[in-house]
């Protein structure tokens, strides 16, 4: 690291709620998703070198994949756009789960767009970025964003959310894998009416209910495919004090929300000490 390092968190996507609305021709499922964002993620810092470089560490590092990181596949692209040299060395701390619905590899991608914009001084256009963004892929633009968001389409069409509320999240996950063509593809449900957030809930129970009238589409194929999700649903929503117990994107993370951070806590608690295998994560719900 140098001085002219640049550091960029990678926060958690989380999918309050997610509704499938239709299919394109080319099979991709139209979203109509209330997208937020919560206080625990990656690490992504950027610093001047020769040649792309990058180096991971972090509790979830070891379930990466082989294959091109998503983070090297950003820079290039970013470097090609900028006609510039994919000249940095990177380095991510990676604490999300990978594959789990929390688009920890789009926070991550963001992040590296981010931290190079800044580290190379470029001036990028913005339909240029969200487009750059949305080649990565369909997360990365909501999660440049990194504000509440109402993502439609596939995750092109972006409209800023209303504020939402203080509130915390307690984001769980069983520690494996579920892969979103497969719970794509499982669906049999028919498509659901739009159903965007119009008001500003006043606290963290009238996001609740506002949330609890729209829904997680993917969750039933999601469960078809891992029953273990409906008992994290479950042990989330017999917490004392949670307001709602929901899966995010295509899972296999849930989230229960809750209104203060000593109710979160103390449900995390609960849940680590019931299944110490699960990884459990309590964090604000950033507004
Ligand atoms: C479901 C969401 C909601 O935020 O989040 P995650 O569960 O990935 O976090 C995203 O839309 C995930 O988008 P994306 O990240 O591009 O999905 P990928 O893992 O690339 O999976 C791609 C495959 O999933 C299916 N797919 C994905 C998105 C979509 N809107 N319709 C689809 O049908 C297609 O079969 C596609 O080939
Ligand atoms: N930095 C990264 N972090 C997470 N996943 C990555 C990364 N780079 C590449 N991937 C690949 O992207 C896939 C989707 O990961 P992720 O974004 O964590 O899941 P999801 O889309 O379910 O939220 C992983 O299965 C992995 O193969």
């Amino acid at each position: 690291m140098t001085d002219r390092s640049v550091t960029v968190e990678a926060p958690a996507k989380v999918n309050l709620s997610l509704l499938v609305t239709g299919r394109r021709p080319d099979g991709y499922h139209l979203l109509d998703s209330l997208v937020a964002f919560a206080g625990v993620g990656d690490t992504l810092t950027a610093s001047p070198g020769l040649g792309l470089t990058l180096s991971v560490d972090g509790p979830t590092a070891a379930s990466l994949p082989e294959g091109e990181n998503i983070v090297l596949k950003a820079a290039r692209l970013l470097a090609e756009a900028a006609g510039r040299p994919a000249d940095a060395t990177l380095h991510l701390t990676k604490r999300l789960p990978v594959a789990a619905g929390i688009g920890g590899g789009s926070a991550d991608a963001a992040a590296t767009l981010t931290a190079l914009i800044r580290l190379w001084g470029l001036d990028l256009p913005a339909e240029r970025l969200h487009a750059l963004a949305l080649s990565i892929g369909a997360d990365v633009p909501v999660c440049l964003a990194g504000r509440p968001t109402r993502m439609e389409g596939v995750g092109e069409v972006l409209t800023p959310a209303p504020a939402l509320p203080p509130a915390w999240l307690v984001l769980v996950n069983p520690l494996m894998p579920l892969s979103t063509p497969a719970v794509f593809k499982a669906r049999t449900a028919g498509f659901s009416e739009p159903a965007p957030l119009t008001e500003a809930p006043a606290d963290a129970r009238a996001l609740a209910v506002a949330l609890a009238a729209r829904r997680n589409d993917l969750t039933p194929p999601a469960i078809a495919l891992l029953p273990v999700i409906g008992e994290m649903l479950a042990l989330i929503a017999a917490q004392p004090d949670c307001l709602l117990a929901r899966m995010s994107g295509s899972g296999a993370t849930c989230f229960g929300l809750f209104a203060t951070e000593a109710a979160a806590r103390a449900a995390a608690a609960a849940l680590t000490a019931c299944q110490p295998g699960w990884w459990v994560a309590p964090a604000p719900l950033l507004g």
